[in-house]
């Protein structure tokens, strides 16, 4: 059985031509059904529904030989390993730092909100720069708006999320798209396949690119 964790909403809707390419077919439309195992066309081959941050998890511990994850979820996971062989090109964005448009540097320390903890250490560390970071789940957008950090950090695509709530895009700290992740291990055992699905993969990512 091979298993691929995939999250609902964009990176299901992007990843599920690609993987039709290589004849895998979910048997229910994951988006409809309230099922987290989806059996596919072929028969040993499923998808499980996770939550786009765990799909790492799930892969780096074997629970999916398989995952499409956003290279912002990737930079901010900590585990051990894992493989990242192909950029799906798909859910293209950028990591950027945003805040109120036209505001002043603040003069003391930097007070950043963000769900990207340990990418804002890394950035402002490798900057030499002091900031209290400040973690949230969502909504960042409202936290400069109501004082509670000077700045957040977020995935920025058309821009219209910050230009509704009065903010600007600022320092880009990386262009981001979806990867393939493999498990270590599911690389050794089933290596043959994974590697024939990798290629499939790439030859779809490919023509879809050259037009
Ligand atoms: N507006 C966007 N445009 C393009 N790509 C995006 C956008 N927002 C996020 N992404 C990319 O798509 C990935 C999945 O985003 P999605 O919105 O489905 O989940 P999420 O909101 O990050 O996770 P969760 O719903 O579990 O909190 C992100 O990790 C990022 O790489
Ligand atoms: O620059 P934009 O095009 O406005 O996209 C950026 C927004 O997209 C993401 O949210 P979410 O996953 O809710 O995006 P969605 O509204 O496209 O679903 C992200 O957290 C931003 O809030």
């Amino acid at each position: 059985m091979l298993t691929i964790a995939l999250s609902k909403g964009r990176i299901l809707d992007d990843t599920l031509p690609l993987l039709a390419e290589a004849g895998i077919v979910p048997t229910e439309n994951p988006d409809k059904s309230r099922k987290l195992i989806i059996p596919t066309t072929q028969d040993d081959v499923r998808l499980l529904i996770v939550r786009a941050t765990d799909v790492p998890t799930y892969v780096e511990h074997g629970a999916a030989d398989l995952g499409v994850a956003g290279k912002d979820v990737l930079m901010e996971y900590t585990g051990q390993g894992l493989y990242e062989p192909l950029d799906l090109q798909i859910a293209q964005c950028k990591l950027m730092t945003a805040g109120k448009i036209g505001a002043a540097e603040p003069k003391g320390r930097l007070r950043v909100a963000t769900k990207f903890v340990n990418v804002a250490k890394r950035y402002y560390a490798e900057q030499g720069r002091q900031v209290d970071i400040i973690k949230l789940y969502g909504s960042m957008e409202l936290a400069p708006l109501i004082g509670l950090a000077d700045k957040i950090i977020d995935v920025v695509d058309t821009g219209n999320t910050l230009r509704a709530n009065g903010l600007e895009p600022q320092e880009l700290i990386a262009t981001i798209s979806s990867r393939l992740v493999v498990n270590k291990a599911s690389m050794k055992m089933q290596h043959a396949r994974i590697q024939a699905l990798i290629d499939t993969l790439r030859n779809a990512v490919e023509s879809r690119h050259r037009g």
